[in-house]
Formats: structure tokens, C-alpha cells, sequence
């Protein structure tokens, strides 16, 4: 049986279809969507909830004449089944598949590239400002959800296009959760605008009051004016976003395909900004989706039938562990405080928050506030934990530098999803933590070999009155014992894991177990090496660097991080300021490019960071230079 999604190619074939047609295509999408990603994996909950938004949007507006902007691109899955990628869509989030977000090199459809939140109004602004320069005609929107609209970037964006006054159009997709629950004010004022009756009726019932207002007199007409004033913001919905230059319409019922093409087409004849308050559910038409749209944002494969979400290997993941560390910490120590932007449950921090929710701020998508906030609380006498996913501090970089390091602030940073992510791919990838954060003066960057080490990493920052940076992998721990008792390390020390070797495999992080194992594949082969868990990266451990060069004559560094500026960069500026030059040095890391989307073993498959891969370029690099 052919259905309506088997005739659709490109959006063109949208225009000819009719509401029930539409309507019924709605369900086959929702369809293909929820079969795909329990296959896959990704974002399903958010795709759920804006599918007859997408269709009203490619019913109405000419892609790729007229740009859309995704913000976060994680809810773009409708999009790019409209726009010739139906046919690919089982590849979606795996090597060599179409990405889960919008990239400009996939198609002409995905007008900017985008993953980290709080983008697409300044894109929107400068494509349409690029469009009134040319003297085109074509429409430019970006379609924000709630949670992104908390990022700070998105209030930028707002009051320079309010300000100029260009013609875009700013579809705001309310459905009144980030990942969790979303938060703030801006969030508050969003839903009590979710309980007002439609836009046009409301907005024209009270112009007709308040023109009815009787003005007796200089003084009278002044208090009614003021009245007015002061009654209008009561009462008209969306007032915030007029004040700020923009039309609002709204809020209109986002499942409702009617309303929604009759609002889009209004907007073509505004001219000027306008803000379009569309309501949506997240997880639309999947029950457990729509139950739980938390764990449904970004979920792995799972049971279509049931909800049910398959397992990872059963060790506790990093994640969990420094969560339920936290909490042990807290237990003695008052000063303990935390912090995410807006990802609870990502970051572990969520039993904590319920364990201690007057030492818990969640601060929405606002990375660079959470690190200004937590320097202010350090200030104070405070311990603050930044849980952040190593992605995300990116945008936070000079709060790290100027408002924590600089003053010598102890704020901990603890760095989930470091090194490579896996299927979110290049936008996700945390391999450019240790670069970013190495050359900052006053900061300890530390790295656990595996999550019983992390509890320690995170008892030792408790403990040293200076700025942190604990960075750890996505996912299940190597099964290593976490109920030992908390241990103080000392800062600056490696450990030393092999102690014979004419070679020395100085690995951190992550990659310390595949280098134990890459010794075991050297030895068969008859190539003797020690291994070292570097544990820190700033400050490196000076002392055993100058031993291993002298005793061995040939280091190989191994991260999980990139090559540019990373660990490996830092050894070899250490053996060159302290004139060990006569040591041979092989780096082994991610290249300078981005890495694309694949699962991770797949990813250290291809760029030979397996115990097999590293063993393969240790070989040669002994044949090569003959090591002793
Ligand atoms: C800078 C940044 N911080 C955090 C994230 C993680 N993140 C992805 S989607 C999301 C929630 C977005 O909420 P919203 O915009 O309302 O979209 P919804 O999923 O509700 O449709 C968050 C926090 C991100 N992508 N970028
Ligand atoms: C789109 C986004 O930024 C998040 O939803 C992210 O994909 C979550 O990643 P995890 O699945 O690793 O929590
Ligand atoms: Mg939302």
C-alpha cells in the first residue's frame, strides 16, 4: 500500500495535499520516527512534539528559498524526512549516515548548522540581514523551543533584531520543558500566556476596552494613559516580545495543522520581527514518550512496544558515580553547592538536587551565568560544582579564565561527555577540554582513569582551595570498585601502573585501560612497556617525565582529547623547556579535524585509539626509530 509519505520527495509535494492528508501523513511520520530511533537511538520526544509545525511550515514557506533555522537541531528529524532524506533516515545518528542535526553540507534544506542551543536567532538576523542587502524577497525562521529561549544568546539576538526591526519571523516552540522541566522566569510568563484564549481575540477585546476609557481633562487623560499602559501589560499576552520590537502571535495549539498555516501565512504580509507562540506537547503520540519526555529527550534504543530502554554494560555509568559521590561529599561538608544549566539528570546532579535543594540552582541553558554564578558563590566561601558536559563549557570560556582562574576562585568544574561522545557526533565531541583549559594559569586539570578514581579526583578538588577541572567519558565505567574509602591524591602525581619497559605508554583519562591492554599486545610481540596514569594534566608530573625520558628514551602520550594543545602537546613542551630532547615522542589522539558521528568503539576503531590501534602505532614507532 503506497502511503503519503511514500509521495513525498521534496516539500513542493506538500502543497497539493489536503488537511486530511496532511493529518494522516502526521501519523505515518510519527511512525517512522518512533520505529527508527528505537532502532538508533536520538531525539525523540522533541521530533514528537513538533511534527504538524514542520508540515505547516514546509506547507506554507518555499524551502530552500526560504530559510529555516533549527535551534539545537535536534528536533529537525520532520525536516529532513520533508526534504529528500526519507530514504536515508534509517541511517540517522550511525557512521556515515545523515546527522541527527542540521549540517549544511547534507542538503540545501538545512539553511545553519547547529547542536549547542540559543543560535538560531542570531543566524536568522544575519541571513535576513544578508537578504536585505541583496534585495531579495525570501522569508528567514528560526524556530527556538523554550528551553534554548533560557540561553543567553537568544536575548542578544532578540533585542538587536527588535532594535532594527528586520523582517523574520521567530517561532517560539513552548511546550514548556528543556530536557527536564524548564525553567526561570521567562519560563513562568510562558505558561501563564499557555492559559490566556487565543491571541486575536484577547488582544482585540482589550484594545476595545481600553479605547472606551473616557479621557476628561489633561490630568484624567494622563492617568488613563497610564492605566492603559499598566493594564496592557497585565493583560496583553506576549507584551515582553512587543516591547521588544516584535509582533507576538500566539498561543497557538502547535498540534492543530489549521491554526498553524493560518498564522504562518499572516506573517508573510508583517513586516518587521514577529514572534509566533506555538504550544506543543513533547513526545506527541507516543504514550511512554509522552509520560516521560525527560528520558525520551535523547534516549537510546528501546522497546517500541513497551518504552522500555535497553541497558549499556551494567557497570555504573561515570555520570552516576560522581553524582552519588556529591552527595557523600555534601553529607560533611555544608559549603558544597551545585550547579547545571538545565541538565539534571545528563550531569547525575538530579538526586542530589532533591537531597539538597537549597544547595541546588538549576540555571537553565546558561553555561557562562553558571560559571560567573559559581565565582560569585566561591567568592562567598562557598565550594561550587559546575557540572557541565565538556561541549558546553566551550561557550563559558572566558567566565573559566576571567571570573574564576584569574581570581583563583575553588570552583569545581566537573565535565561530563569528554572525549568522544559517540552518535551526536562533531557538535558533541568533548576533545577540545584539555586544550582550552591547559594554557589558564591557576587551574588543576585532572582525569580518572575509571569512576573509582573520579571519587577520589572529586575528594581531592573538595580539598584544595583552587579552581578544578575533573573531566570524564560518557558512559559505563571499566566495573571498578567504588565503594572503597574516599582518598585525598596527591595534586600533580602520576601512577605508575607498569614499571618495566624500555618504552613508556603515558596515558590519561580514558584511555589509561586500553593502554594496559595495548601492553599486554606489545609484550606477545616482544616490546617491553611501561604504563603510566598520567591522573593530571596540569600540573604534570615534571619529575616522572625527566625519570621516563632518562630510563626509557621514548614516551608515547595517549588522549582522548585533541592532538592541537592537548596533553600530549604539553609533555612535549615540558621535554623542550627542560632540554630532554633526545627522547622520542609519539602523540596519539584525535587529529585536527572534526570527528564525525559514529558509535564510540567504531570511532576508536577507525582512528586507531583501541588497545589493537595503539599497539599497531607503538609497533611501528619502535621499528621506526629503533628504540632500545
Ligand atoms: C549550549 C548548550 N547547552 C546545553 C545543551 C543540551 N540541550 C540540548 S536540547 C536541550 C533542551 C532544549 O529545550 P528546548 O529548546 O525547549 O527544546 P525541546 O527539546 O523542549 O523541544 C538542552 C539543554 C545544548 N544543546 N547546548
Ligand atoms: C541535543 C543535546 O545537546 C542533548 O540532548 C544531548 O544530545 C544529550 O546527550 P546525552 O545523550 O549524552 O545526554
Ligand atoms: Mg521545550
Amino acid at each position: 500500500m503506497v502511503t503519503v509519505l511514500d509521495t513525498i520527495e521534496q516539500p513542493q509535494d506538500l502543497k497539493k495535499l489536503s488537511f486530511s492528508q496532511l493529518e494522516k501523513l502526521a501519523g505515518e511520520i510519527r511512525h517512522l520516527i518512533i520505529q527508527t530511533i528505537a532502532k538508533n537511538g536520538g531525539h525523540l520526544a522533541p521530533n514528537l512534539g513538533v511534527v504538524e509545525l514542520t508540515l505547516a511550515l514546509h506547507k506554507v514557506f518555499d524551502s530552500p528559498k526560504d530559510k529555516f533555522i533549527w535551534d539545537v537541531g535536534h528536533q529537525a528529524y520532520i525536516h529532513k524526512i520533508l526534504t529528500g532524506r526519507r530514504t536515508k533516515f534509517g541511517s540517522i545518528r550511525q557512521l556515515n549516515g545523515i546527522s541527527g542535526f542540521p549540517k549544511r553540507n547534507e542538503s540545501q534544506h538545512d539553511a545553519f548548522g547547529t547542536g549547542h542551543s540559543s543560535t538560531s536567532l542570531s543566524a536568522a538576523l544575519g541571513l535576513a540581514l544578508a537578504r536585505d542587502l541583496s534585495g531579495q524577497k525570501s522569508h528567514v525562521l528560526a524556530i527556538i523551543g523554550d528551553g534554548s529561549l533560557t540561553g543567553g544568546q537568544a536575548f542578544e539576538a532578540l533585542n538587536h533584531a527588535g532594535h532594527l526591526g528586520t523582517r523574520m519571523t521567530v517561532i517560539l516552540n513552548d511546550n514548556e520543558m528543556s530536557i527536564a522541566k524548564n525553567v526561570g522566569a521567562l519560563s513562568e510568563y510562558l505558561s501563564k500566556m499557555r492559559t490566556t484564549s487565543t491571541y486575536s481575540k484577547v488582544k482585540h477585546d482589550i484594545e476595545y476596552l481600553l479605547r472606551r476609557i473616557p479621557a476628561i481633562g489633561d490630568s484624567v487623560a494622563k492617568t488613563a494613559e497610564r492605566v492603559k499602559d499598566s493594564l496592557k501589560y497585565l493583560l496583553v499576552p506576549g507584551v515582553f516580545f512587543e516591547e521588544l520590537g516584535f509582533t507576538y502571535l500566539g498561543p497557538i495549539d502547535g498540534h492543530n495543522i489549521n491554526s498553524l498555516i493560518e498564522v504562518l501565512q499572516q506573517t508573510k504580509n508583517i513586516d518587521g520581527p514577529v514572534l509566533i507562540h506555538v504550544i506543543t506537547q513533547k513526545g506527541k503520540g507516543y504514550q511512554p514518550a509522552e509520560c516521560n519526555a525527560a528520558q525520551f529527550h535523547g534516549v537510546g534504543p528501546f522497546c517500541v512496544e513497551t518504552g522500555a530502554i535497553s541497558k549499556s554494560n551494567g557497570n555504573p555509568t561515570y555520570t552516576g558515580v560522581f553524582g552519588d559521590t556529591l552527595i557523600k561529599l555534601a553529607e560533611s561538608d555544608p559549603d558544597i553547592v551545585a550547579i547545571t544549566a538545565a541538565m539534571p539528570e545528563g550531569t547525575g546532579l538530579k538526586k542530589f538536587a532533591s537531597q539538597y535543594p537549597k544547595r541546588f540552582w538549576d540555571v537553565g541553558i546558561a553555561e557562562q551565568h553558571a560559571v560567573t554564578m559559581a565565582a560569585g558563590l566561591a567568592a562567598a566561601g562557598k565550594k561550587p560544582v559546575v557540572a557541565l558536559y565538556s561541549t558546553f563549557l566551550q561557550r563559558a570560556y572566558d567566565q573559566v579564565l576571567h571570573d574564576v582562574c584569574l581570581q583563583k576562585l575553588p570552583v569545581i568544574f566537573a565535565l561530563d561527555r569528554a572525549g568522544i561522545v559517540g552518535e551526536d557526533g562533531p557538535t558533541h565531541h568533548g576533545v577540545f577540554d584539555f586544550s582550552f583549559l591547559r594554557h589558564i594559569p591557576n587551574i588543576i586539570v585532572m582525569a580518572p582513569k575509571d569512576e573509582a578514581e573520579l571519587r577520589n579526583m572529586m575528594t581531592t578538588a573538595v580539598h584544595t582551595n583552587a579552581p578544578v577541572a575533573i573531566r570524564y567519558p560518557r558512559g559505563s565505567g571499566t566495573g571498578a570498585d567504588i565503594t572503597k574509602e574516599l582518598e585525598i591524591l596527591p595534586v600533580g602525581k602520576a601512577e605508575e601502573l607498569i614499571h618495566e619497559g624500555t618504552m613508556a605508554l603515558l596515558a590519561i583519562g580514558a584511555m589509561v585501560d586500553p593502554c594496559l591492554q595495548a601492553a599486554g599486545l606489545l609484550a606477545q610481540k616482544g616490546i617491553s612497556c611501561r604504563v603510566i596514569n598520567a591522573r593530571y594534566l596540569k600540573p604534570l608530573d615534571g619529575e616522572l617525565i625527566r625519570r621516563l625520558a632518562r630510563e626509557t628514551g621514548a614516551i608515547v602520550t595517549v588522549e582522548d582529547n585533541s592532538l592541537a594543545g592537548g596533553f600530549g602537546s604539553a609533555v612535549l613542551e615540558y621535554i623542550n623547556t627542560n632540554n630532554l630532547n633526545w627522547v622520542k615522542i609519539l602523540r596519539l589522539g584525535w587529529s585536527d579535524q572534526f570527528i564525525e558521528q559514529g558509535s564510540r568503539s567504531e570511532l576508536l576503531a577507525k582512528y586507531g585509539m583501541t588497545p589493537e590501534g595503539i599497539a599497531e602505532s607503538v609497533y611501528s614507532f619502535h621499528q621506526q626509530f629503533g628504540v632500545r
